[in-house]
Protein backbone atom coordinates (compact mmCIF):
# COMPACT_ATOMS: atom_id res chain seq x y z
CA UNK A 1 0.00 0.00 0.00
CA UNK A 2 1.20 3.39 -1.04
CA UNK A 3 1.81 5.87 1.78
CA UNK A 4 1.30 10.01 0.79
CA UNK A 5 1.46 10.76 -2.17
CA UNK A 6 4.76 12.43 -2.80
CA UNK A 7 5.67 16.21 -2.67
CA UNK A 8 7.55 18.30 -4.95
CA UNK A 9 10.53 18.58 -3.02
CA UNK A 10 10.57 14.73 -2.23
CA UNK A 11 10.50 14.29 -6.01
CA UNK A 12 12.76 16.63 -6.95
CA UNK A 13 15.50 15.32 -4.13
CA UNK A 14 15.49 12.37 -5.77
CA UNK A 15 15.61 13.20 -8.54
CA UNK A 16 19.49 15.12 -7.82
CA UNK A 17 20.39 12.17 -6.92
CA UNK A 18 20.55 13.21 -3.29
CA UNK A 19 21.65 10.50 -0.99
CA UNK A 20 18.94 8.39 0.93
CA UNK A 21 18.18 9.04 4.59
CA UNK A 22 15.92 6.97 6.91
CA UNK A 23 15.50 7.19 10.61
CA UNK A 24 13.25 7.38 13.62
CA UNK A 25 10.89 11.03 14.75
CA UNK A 26 8.79 10.84 17.45
CA UNK A 27 5.93 13.39 18.22
CA UNK A 28 5.73 14.62 22.08
CA UNK A 29 3.38 16.83 23.44
CA UNK A 30 0.60 17.03 26.34
CA UNK A 31 -2.16 14.54 26.35
CA UNK A 32 -4.61 14.99 23.03
CA UNK A 33 -2.16 17.46 21.48
CA UNK A 34 -3.02 15.35 18.49
CA UNK A 35 0.05 13.30 17.99
CA UNK A 36 -1.78 9.89 17.04
CA UNK A 37 -3.69 11.86 14.18
CA UNK A 38 -1.14 13.39 12.81
CA UNK A 39 0.83 10.11 12.76
CA UNK A 40 -2.28 8.76 10.54
CA UNK A 41 -2.41 11.78 8.89
CA UNK A 42 1.27 11.10 7.76
CA UNK A 43 1.33 7.85 6.92
CA UNK A 44 -2.18 7.70 5.36
CA UNK A 45 -3.92 4.71 7.30
CA UNK A 46 -5.11 4.39 10.51
CA UNK A 47 -2.12 2.74 12.48
CA UNK A 48 -2.37 4.88 15.85
CA UNK A 49 -5.13 4.55 18.05
CA UNK A 50 -6.67 8.03 18.56
CA UNK A 51 -9.83 9.29 20.70
CA UNK A 52 -10.76 12.44 22.18
CA UNK A 53 -9.56 11.69 26.08
CA UNK A 54 -6.38 11.90 27.19
CA UNK A 55 -3.74 8.83 27.75
CA UNK A 56 -5.16 6.32 25.05
CA UNK A 57 -1.74 5.47 22.91
CA UNK A 58 -0.19 2.99 25.42
CA UNK A 59 1.89 1.16 23.17
CA UNK A 60 4.09 2.60 21.01
CA UNK A 61 3.04 2.50 17.84
CA UNK A 62 5.32 3.01 14.58
CA UNK A 63 4.18 4.55 11.09
CA UNK A 64 6.09 4.52 8.18
CA UNK A 65 6.10 6.47 5.55
CA UNK A 66 7.71 6.02 2.61
CA UNK A 67 9.12 8.36 0.60
CA UNK A 68 11.23 8.11 -2.72
CA UNK A 69 13.92 10.55 -1.06
CA UNK A 70 13.13 9.22 2.60
CA UNK A 71 11.75 6.33 4.82
CA UNK A 72 10.44 8.59 8.57
CA UNK A 73 10.01 5.82 11.09
CA UNK A 74 7.33 7.47 13.40
CA UNK A 75 7.03 6.80 16.63
CA UNK A 76 4.06 7.43 18.74
CA UNK A 77 4.80 7.69 22.48
CA UNK A 78 2.29 8.21 25.44
CA UNK A 79 1.80 11.64 27.06
CA UNK A 80 3.93 12.79 29.45
CA UNK A 81 2.62 13.54 32.46
CA UNK A 82 2.93 13.62 36.52
CA UNK A 83 2.99 10.08 37.64
CA UNK A 84 0.31 8.63 40.16
CA UNK A 85 0.53 5.34 39.35
CA UNK A 86 3.31 2.52 38.45
CA UNK A 87 1.18 2.52 35.19
CA UNK A 88 2.43 6.14 35.25
CA UNK A 89 5.54 5.96 35.83
CA UNK A 90 6.60 3.22 33.62
CA UNK A 91 4.84 5.64 30.75
CA UNK A 92 7.53 8.13 31.77
CA UNK A 93 10.43 6.19 31.26
CA UNK A 94 9.15 5.08 27.76
CA UNK A 95 8.69 8.67 26.86
CA UNK A 96 11.98 9.32 28.08
CA UNK A 97 13.80 6.28 26.53
CA UNK A 98 12.58 7.13 23.37
CA UNK A 99 13.69 10.62 23.32
CA UNK A 100 17.20 9.52 23.77
CA UNK A 101 16.62 6.95 20.77
CA UNK A 102 15.27 9.03 18.21
CA UNK A 103 16.26 11.52 14.83
CA UNK A 104 14.12 13.57 15.01
CA UNK A 105 11.73 14.96 18.29
CA UNK A 106 8.46 16.69 17.29
CA UNK A 107 6.88 18.87 19.68
CA UNK A 108 3.49 18.99 19.44
CA UNK A 109 1.29 21.86 20.73
CA UNK A 110 -2.37 22.31 19.75
CA UNK A 111 -2.98 25.40 18.31
CA UNK A 112 -6.40 26.31 20.51
CA UNK A 113 -4.99 25.90 24.04
CA UNK A 114 -2.63 28.48 25.73
CA UNK A 115 1.16 27.45 26.93
CA UNK A 116 0.01 25.76 29.67
CA UNK A 117 2.86 24.51 32.33
CA UNK A 118 2.55 20.92 30.92
CA UNK A 119 4.15 22.09 27.86
CA UNK A 120 6.93 24.26 29.86
CA UNK A 121 7.10 20.76 31.54
CA UNK A 122 7.66 18.56 28.79
CA UNK A 123 9.80 20.97 26.65
CA UNK A 124 12.08 21.97 29.78
CA UNK A 125 12.57 18.10 29.52
CA UNK A 126 13.46 18.29 25.92
CA UNK A 127 16.15 21.07 26.35
CA UNK A 128 18.05 18.83 28.29
CA UNK A 129 18.08 16.44 25.13
CA UNK A 130 20.62 18.59 23.17
CA UNK A 131 21.97 16.11 20.11
CA UNK A 132 18.31 16.02 18.88
CA UNK A 133 17.19 18.29 16.40
CA UNK A 134 13.56 19.24 17.98
CA UNK A 135 10.73 20.70 15.72
CA UNK A 136 7.74 22.75 16.64
CA UNK A 137 4.62 21.76 15.21
CA UNK A 138 1.28 23.56 16.22
CA UNK A 139 -1.62 21.11 15.27
CA UNK A 140 -5.27 21.86 15.18
CA UNK A 141 -4.84 25.14 13.06
CA UNK A 142 -7.56 24.71 11.84
CA UNK A 143 -9.15 25.64 14.90
CA UNK A 144 -8.03 29.27 15.28
CA UNK A 145 -7.71 32.31 13.73
CA UNK A 146 -4.75 33.49 11.82
CA UNK A 147 -4.17 35.92 14.77
CA UNK A 148 -4.35 33.37 17.42
CA UNK A 149 -1.96 31.03 15.27
CA UNK A 150 0.20 33.65 15.14
CA UNK A 151 0.37 34.28 19.01
CA UNK A 152 0.64 30.80 19.94
CA UNK A 153 3.85 30.32 16.94
CA UNK A 154 5.50 33.20 18.52
CA UNK A 155 5.25 31.84 22.36
CA UNK A 156 6.24 28.46 21.81
CA UNK A 157 9.82 30.51 19.91
CA UNK A 158 10.16 32.66 23.08
CA UNK A 159 9.56 29.52 25.39
CA UNK A 160 13.01 27.94 22.93
CA UNK A 161 14.37 31.28 23.40
CA UNK A 162 14.26 31.03 27.26
CA UNK A 163 14.92 27.87 27.93
CA UNK A 164 18.30 28.27 25.56
CA UNK A 165 17.88 25.83 22.56
CA UNK A 166 16.84 26.96 19.11
CA UNK A 167 13.82 24.84 17.25
CA UNK A 168 14.96 23.28 13.95
CA UNK A 169 11.83 24.27 12.41
CA UNK A 170 8.30 25.92 13.46
CA UNK A 171 5.51 24.75 11.66
CA UNK A 172 1.91 24.61 11.81
CA UNK A 173 -0.39 22.07 10.70
CA UNK A 174 -3.97 20.11 10.33
CA UNK A 175 -4.04 16.78 10.64
CA UNK A 176 -8.02 16.46 10.46
CA UNK A 177 -8.11 19.30 7.11
CA UNK A 178 -4.37 17.52 5.94
CA UNK A 179 -3.19 21.34 5.60
CA UNK A 180 0.85 21.08 5.83
CA UNK A 181 1.02 17.36 6.87
CA UNK A 182 2.94 16.85 3.41
CA UNK A 183 5.64 20.14 4.16
CA UNK A 184 6.38 18.65 7.41
CA UNK A 185 7.03 15.56 6.60
CA UNK A 186 9.73 17.31 3.94
CA UNK A 187 10.77 18.98 6.56
CA UNK A 188 12.22 16.16 8.69
CA UNK A 189 13.42 14.14 5.52
CA UNK A 190 16.49 16.36 5.99
CA UNK A 191 16.97 15.92 9.66
CA UNK A 192 17.32 12.36 9.56
CA UNK A 193 20.37 10.12 8.58
CA UNK A 194 21.85 9.34 5.32
CA UNK A 195 20.73 5.41 5.16
CA UNK A 196 19.03 2.88 2.89
CA UNK A 197 15.27 2.04 3.72
CA UNK A 198 15.10 0.52 7.02
CA UNK A 199 11.75 -1.55 6.35
CA UNK A 200 10.33 -3.27 2.94
CA UNK A 201 8.43 -0.89 0.95
CA UNK A 202 4.59 -1.64 1.70
CA UNK A 203 5.31 -1.78 5.49
CA UNK A 204 3.26 1.09 7.40
CA UNK A 205 4.09 -0.23 10.74
CA UNK A 206 5.61 -2.84 12.89
CA UNK A 207 3.55 -3.01 16.21
CA UNK A 208 2.69 -7.06 16.14
CA UNK A 209 -0.63 -7.75 14.55
CA UNK A 210 -2.40 -8.62 18.08
CA UNK A 211 -0.92 -5.48 19.79
CA UNK A 212 -2.91 -3.58 16.84
CA UNK A 213 -6.11 -5.72 17.51
CA UNK A 214 -6.22 -5.66 21.25
CA UNK A 215 -6.01 -1.82 20.75
CA UNK A 216 -9.14 -1.41 18.44
CA UNK A 217 -11.10 -3.92 21.30
CA UNK A 218 -10.16 -1.09 23.83
CA UNK A 219 -10.91 1.55 21.64
CA UNK A 220 -14.61 0.35 21.29
CA UNK A 221 -14.46 -1.08 24.94
CA UNK A 222 -13.84 2.29 26.29
CA UNK A 223 -16.73 4.08 24.07
CA UNK A 224 -19.19 5.63 26.13
CA UNK A 225 -17.99 4.85 29.71
CA UNK A 226 -14.78 7.20 29.51
CA UNK A 227 -16.21 8.80 32.37
CA UNK A 228 -16.71 5.88 34.10
CA UNK A 229 -13.60 4.00 33.65
CA UNK A 230 -11.14 6.33 32.35
CA UNK A 231 -8.03 4.13 32.39
CA UNK A 232 -8.81 0.57 33.64
CA UNK A 233 -9.28 -1.36 30.71
CA UNK A 234 -6.70 -3.53 29.36
CA UNK A 235 -7.35 -5.55 26.74
CA UNK A 236 -4.78 -8.87 25.89
CA UNK A 237 -5.46 -10.51 22.51
CA UNK A 238 -4.79 -14.67 23.58
CA UNK A 239 -5.45 -16.11 20.30
CA UNK A 240 -5.30 -15.21 16.78
CA UNK A 241 -5.80 -18.57 14.40
CA UNK A 242 -7.47 -19.32 11.10
CA UNK A 243 -10.74 -21.27 11.21
CA UNK A 244 -10.27 -25.01 10.34
CA UNK A 245 -12.01 -26.96 7.44
CA UNK A 246 -12.85 -23.17 6.02
CA UNK A 247 -12.69 -23.19 1.94
CA UNK A 248 -10.07 -21.37 0.43
CA UNK A 249 -12.15 -18.52 -0.88
CA UNK A 250 -13.85 -18.27 2.57
CA UNK A 251 -11.45 -17.64 5.17
CA UNK A 252 -12.23 -16.75 8.57
CA UNK A 253 -9.88 -15.75 11.31
CA UNK A 254 -10.83 -16.90 14.64
CA UNK A 255 -9.67 -14.39 17.37
CA UNK A 256 -9.98 -14.67 21.57
CA UNK A 257 -9.36 -11.76 23.71
CA UNK A 258 -9.77 -10.34 26.82
CA UNK A 259 -10.83 -7.44 27.76
CA UNK A 260 -9.50 -7.01 31.63
CA UNK A 261 -11.13 -4.34 34.01
CA UNK A 262 -10.02 -3.55 37.68
CA UNK A 263 -13.00 -4.47 40.06
CA UNK A 264 -15.82 -6.90 40.11
CA UNK A 265 -18.15 -3.76 40.15
CA UNK A 266 -16.73 -2.45 36.69
CA UNK A 267 -18.18 -5.80 34.94
CA UNK A 268 -22.16 -4.56 34.25
CA UNK A 269 -21.11 -1.25 32.64
CA UNK A 270 -18.38 -3.17 30.24
CA UNK A 271 -21.09 -5.38 29.98
CA UNK A 272 -24.33 -4.10 29.76
CA UNK A 273 -27.90 -4.97 30.48
CA UNK A 274 -28.35 -8.60 28.71
CA UNK A 275 -24.61 -8.15 27.33
CA UNK A 276 -25.82 -5.68 24.67
CA UNK A 277 -22.49 -3.28 25.64
CA UNK A 278 -20.38 -6.17 24.82
CA UNK A 279 -21.86 -6.89 21.78
CA UNK A 280 -21.78 -3.81 20.48
CA UNK A 281 -18.20 -3.64 21.49
CA UNK A 282 -17.52 -6.60 19.63
CA UNK A 283 -19.36 -5.84 16.55
CA UNK A 284 -17.63 -2.69 16.21
CA UNK A 285 -14.27 -3.43 16.47
CA UNK A 286 -14.85 -6.60 14.45
CA UNK A 287 -15.31 -4.23 11.43
CA UNK A 288 -11.90 -2.16 11.94
CA UNK A 289 -10.61 -5.58 12.54
CA UNK A 290 -11.36 -6.83 9.46
CA UNK A 291 -10.51 -3.58 7.62
CA UNK A 292 -6.65 -4.10 9.29
CA UNK A 293 -6.31 -7.42 8.49
CA UNK A 294 -8.29 -7.86 5.33
CA UNK A 295 -9.98 -10.72 6.21
CA UNK A 296 -13.54 -11.73 7.94
CA UNK A 297 -13.18 -11.96 11.56
CA UNK A 298 -15.22 -14.25 14.42
CA UNK A 299 -14.02 -12.11 17.69
CA UNK A 300 -14.94 -13.91 21.28
CA UNK A 301 -14.44 -11.30 23.86
CA UNK A 302 -14.22 -11.98 27.54
CA UNK A 303 -14.46 -9.77 30.17
CA UNK A 304 -12.06 -10.72 33.36
CA UNK A 305 -11.48 -9.30 36.48
CA UNK A 306 -7.50 -8.45 37.31
CA UNK A 307 -7.67 -6.50 40.81
CA UNK A 308 -5.79 -3.18 40.87
CA UNK A 309 -4.11 -4.11 37.32
CA UNK A 310 -2.51 -0.03 37.10
CA UNK A 311 -0.73 -0.49 40.53
CA UNK A 312 0.58 -3.95 40.24
CA UNK A 313 4.13 -5.05 38.91
CA UNK A 314 3.05 -8.68 38.02
CA UNK A 315 -0.30 -7.79 36.51
CA UNK A 316 1.26 -4.89 34.26
CA UNK A 317 4.24 -7.58 32.89
CA UNK A 318 0.66 -9.96 31.97
CA UNK A 319 -0.85 -6.94 30.40
CA UNK A 320 1.74 -6.27 27.79
CA UNK A 321 3.63 -2.64 30.05
N1 LIG B 1 -9.94 19.97 14.74
C1 LIG B 1 -8.89 19.16 14.85
N2 LIG B 1 -8.88 18.19 15.79
C2 LIG B 1 -7.80 17.38 15.88
C3 LIG B 1 -6.69 17.52 15.01
N3 LIG B 1 -5.77 16.60 15.35
C4 LIG B 1 -6.31 15.91 16.39
N4 LIG B 1 -7.53 16.36 16.72
C5 LIG B 1 -8.45 15.85 17.76
O1 LIG B 1 -7.84 15.98 19.03
C6 LIG B 1 -8.15 14.84 19.85
C7 LIG B 1 -6.86 14.19 20.36
O2 LIG B 1 -6.11 13.69 19.26
P1 LIG B 1 -5.09 12.48 19.40
O3 LIG B 1 -4.40 12.36 18.09
O4 LIG B 1 -5.75 11.27 19.97
O5 LIG B 1 -4.10 13.09 20.51
P2 LIG B 1 -2.80 12.44 21.16
O6 LIG B 1 -1.84 13.54 21.37
O7 LIG B 1 -2.33 11.26 20.37
O8 LIG B 1 -3.40 11.98 22.56
P3 LIG B 1 -2.81 10.91 23.64
O9 LIG B 1 -2.86 9.57 23.00
O10 LIG B 1 -3.78 11.07 24.77
O11 LIG B 1 -1.43 11.36 24.00
C8 LIG B 1 -9.00 13.92 18.99
O12 LIG B 1 -10.35 14.16 19.30
C9 LIG B 1 -8.68 14.37 17.58
O13 LIG B 1 -9.74 14.14 16.69
C10 LIG B 1 -6.72 18.54 14.00
O14 LIG B 1 -5.83 18.75 13.17
N5 LIG B 1 -7.85 19.34 13.98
Amino acid sequence: MSARPNTEAAAQQAENNAPHRAGFACFVGRPNAGKSTLTNALVGQKVAITSNRPQTTRHTVRGIVHRPDAQLILVDTPGLHKPRTLLGERLNDVVRTTWAEVDVIGFCLPADQKLGPGDKFIIKELAGIKKTPKIAIITKTDLVESKALAEQLLAVSRLGEELGFEWAEIIPVSAVKDQQVGLLADLIAPLLPESPPLYPEGDLTDEPEMVMVAELIREAALEGVRDELPHSIAVVVEEMLPREDRPADKPLLDIHANVYIERPSQKGIIIGPKGQRLKDVGTKSRKHIEALLGTPVYLDLHVKVAKDWQRDPKQLRKLGF
